[in-house]
């Protein structure tokens, strides 16, 4: 991979718990002072650094050296300009170094794609391993390469379901016009009718609108009075069912053995099933080990059904039901990511990271949006919303997060901004405090943040199997994004394939704070005291590759980039 455009490296600090050694320190800084002075080519600028936790990535074994003390180091790759002539615009009289100036580091990789700097123990970084690490890097995966689920894309999925409504045969026209109203083509909707209304609305559907209906018994056709089964449905050309829904847990008893009978028949059958679950306010109130403790019970009996192709989650918290009360979007990512988390623990891997998971409980066209942007919630299971024309807004919301990652970037962009301009007489410190890194590396104590004014935007790039990876960017680099560069300037050596169906996660974070002195780190963590964050993620498909900002999709290609 080749670096076109002039890239700077931010700086970028780790508040990690128990402090960061001096010497780290003073070795980012060098590389950010270097970076900072270094050219800075037409009107791309953009800088980040990508920091991998050693325990997470065998540098030492890349190295060649016992050398590096395994926890809590990190190394910065630096993305160096090709050929500028200029690689030794830093300093060479740091007055925080103390060691050997990282112009050097720059000027030793200038043929290469980028440079790397490693922030150790020792008190002078390994400059020379580090470029022979790069020399070789043709055959050496400099960027840690994604496992293989996040290349699953999931896409959304919304689904309305009429309950027992309309009452009347004429008020179905209408609601069957809200469904036909929706944009299919980025999200898989169903709707769900009374049994009675089934067949006439399958008929009056469009195509890309699933019926799915509401329950189906466990044996199929038969002497089963009152029930609808499976061959009837199939019959009818119809692929989705619901099951599990908690009004027929509760009125109907509906048991998790019986319904683990369900899912069976109907996966047997050839059909797709959607299996809701959720727990009631007073285990919600528990917290989320007893949400849990349902949710897995719950699930518990359908583990060996669930394959992502055919299984649909519908997480229904029982309390926001009908109620109004929709679960914060925190509280419904939360509850999403660890069911997903024992998905993987208990199915596997590549069900957790393919199967759907849809949030149900007063979704509506306003809280959509920000549900939407969850990067575990990949659709919404829509009761008293889906029976008004705002059904749309709420497959909109959920499509948007696919539409481009330029995009998303560009709004939360400006949704962080707002934010700044909120803090008025505060200076934004753009500090973050990493939501998923204690969840993800079982520690409490992991802070992240960038020195300096303006926003911190995250990549995370995959959340399972404890990795974790981050990109910064500031208001300077996210122009290019902001301003949606023609797809023709993309640079003709990057490969947009190699990101499609690539997941990205996003995270914004601003903070109100003070600025911080460089040697002044530990106190940070109470300086913050108004955040506010925007999250959300992208699948990247063609389209929106092809949309991309050159630069962005550089930096997004030397993150999957496999080496
Ligand atoms: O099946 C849908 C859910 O029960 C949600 O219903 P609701 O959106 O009216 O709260």
């Amino acid at each position: 991979m080749k670096v076109t455009s002039s890239a700077l490296l931010l700086q970028s600090h780790d508040f990690g718990g128990t402090g960061m050694d001096s010497e780290a320190y003073v070795a980012r800084m060098q590389i950010a002072r270097a970076a900072k002075q270094r050219p800075r080519a037409g009107k791309t600028r953009l800088a980040f650094s990508l920091e991998l936790w050693l325990d997470l990535f065998p540098l030492p074994l890349l190295l060649g050296a016992e050398a590096m003390p395994k926890q809590r180091r990190k190394i910065c790759f630096c993305p160096c300009p090709p050929n500028t002539g200029e690689e030794s615009s830093a300093s060479d009289t740091d007055s925080d170094s103390g060691s050997r100036s990282s112009s050097d580091s720059f000027s030793s990789c200038d043929e290469l794609d980028f440079s790397l700097a490693v922030a150790a123990s020792s008190p002078q970084p390994p400059w020379e391993a580090c470029s022979q690490l790069l020399a070789q890097k043709q055959s050496q995966p400099l960027l840690r390469p994604l496992p293989n689920h996040t290349a699953m894309a999931r896409r959304p999925i919304v689904g309305g379901n009429w309950k027992c409504n309309p009452e009347s045969m004429a008020k179905l026209d209408g609601l069957v016009e809200n469904m036909n109203a929706c944009d299919a083509s980025k999200c898989d909707i169903y709707v769900c009718p009374s049994p009675l209304h089934v067949a006439y609305v399958c008929s009056k559907v469009k195509a890309g609108i699933n019926v799915c209906p509401q329950n189906c018994n466990f044996k199929g056709c038969g002497a089963y009075t009152g029930e609808v089964a499976v061959e009837q449905m199939k019959d009818l050309k119809i692929e989705w069912v619901l099951i599990g829904h908690s009004e027929r847990r509760e009125y109907f008893k509906e048991s998790n053995e019986l319904l683990a009978e369900k899912m069976k028949l109907i996966l047997d059958s050839g059909m797709k099933c959607v299996y809701a679950i959720g727990e009631k306010l007073p285990e919600r109130e528990k917290g989320l080990e007893s949400t849990m403790a349902v949710c897995i019970e719950q699930l518990e009996m359908v583990k060996g059904l669930l394959d992502p192709a055919k299984v649909v989650i519908a997480y229904e918290p029982v309390w926001a039901i009908g109620t109004g009360v929709t679960a914060t979007a925190a509280q419904a990512q939360e509850t999403h990511a660890e069911i997903r988390k024992w998905i993987a623990k208990n199915v596997s891997e590549k069900c957790a990271a393919g199967i759907r998971i849809q949030y149900g409980g007063s979704a509506n066209a306003k809280n959509a949006p920000e549900l939407s942007a969850c990067p575990d919630i990949d659709g919404f299971l829509v009761g008293g919303a889906s029976l008004k024309p705002e059904f749309k807004d709420i497959v909109d919301a959920i499509s948007a997060r696919i539409d481009s990652l330029s995009n998303f970037l560009a709004t939360s962009y400006q949704v962080a901004l707002q934010s700044a301009t909120d803090a008025a007489s505060e200076r934004v410190l753009h500090l973050c405090r990493h939501d998923l890194a204690p969840q993800l590396l079982g520690r409490e104590d992991v802070y992240f943040g960038n020195i300096g004014d303006g926003v911190t935007y995250q990549c995370h790039q995959t959340r399972q199997n404890q990795e974790w990876d981050s990109l910064f960017f500031t208001p300077d680099m996210l122009a290019p994004a902001v301003d949606a560069p023609a797809a023709s300037q993309v640079s003709a050596t990057t490969s947009a394939d190699r990101l499609l169906g690539k997941q990205l996660s996003v995270h914004v974070r601003t903070a109100q704070s003070q600025t911080l002195p460089p040697s002044d780190l530990e106190p940070s963590r109470s300086l913050v005291k108004k955040t506010r964050s925007v999250s959300g993620y992208a699948i990247l498909n063609d389209q929106e590759v092809g949309g991309l900002d050159p630069t962005l999709k550089l930096l997004l290609l030397g993150l999957v980039e496999q080496g």
